[in-house]
């Protein structure tokens, strides 16, 4: 797995510090939620792309959790995990959830409204009108590589059109 995520940034924010012997060396809110992200693609069966999502609250809260996986009662070892066929149908095209969709599907809490989502994969289009439908607000992604797609440029006009603040996730590691 990449540990990109997992550099905690020193932080020390108490005004205490040297009376209470706080630990000042812990990850941030941000590495916190992207490592659950990054660690629930880690279960993905897909060959290729494993991806990951975390859903937070205004309060921190964790709210749902996902990743790209076959719909519930298909067999991942009976429906495709390759794209190279010539028939779509033979590819995990039409059948893979994605995280994002999972997560939010997963999601504990009846209203996700002015949540925020960390993916580990910037968000195609299907799962962009999903975000968006969902009342989520902010997305944080980890990693852009299909960001050339047209699925990916699709989901930028969406976003900015619906007025979601969209971030790449950026971790610091400063030594001092
Ligand atoms: N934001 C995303 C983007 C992709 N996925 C999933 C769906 C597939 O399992 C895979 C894409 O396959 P690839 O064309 O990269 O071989 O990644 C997702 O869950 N969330
Ligand atoms: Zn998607």
């Amino acid at each position: 797995m990449d540990t990109r995520a997992f550099n905690g940034t020193k932080t020390d924010d108490s005004p205490h510090h040297k009376l209470s012997d706080k630990r000042g060396w812990y990850i941030n809110w941000d590495e916190y939620f992207m490592a659950i992200a990054l660690v629930s693609a880690q279960r993905s069966k897909d060959p290729v792309t494993q991806v990951g999502a975390c859903i937070v609250n205004k309060d921190n809260r964790i709210v749902g959790v996902g990743y790209n996986g076959m719909p519930n009662g298909c067999s991942d070892d009976d429906l495709p995990w390759g794209k190279s066929s010539t028939n779509i149908l033979e590819t995990k095209k039409f059948y893979v959830c994605h995280a994002e969709m999972n997560a939010i599907m997963n999601k504990i809490s009846s209203n996700i409204e002015g949540c925020t989502i960390f993916v580990s994969l910037f968000p195609c289009n299907e799962c962009t009108k999903i975000i968006i439908q969902s009342g989520i607000k902010s997305v944080v992604y980890y990693d852009d590589k299909n960001i050339h797609k047209a699925e990916a440029k699709a989901s930028q006009v969406m976003l900015k059109k619906a007025n979601i603040h969209i971030r790449y996730y950026m971790n610091f590691s400063v030594e001092c």
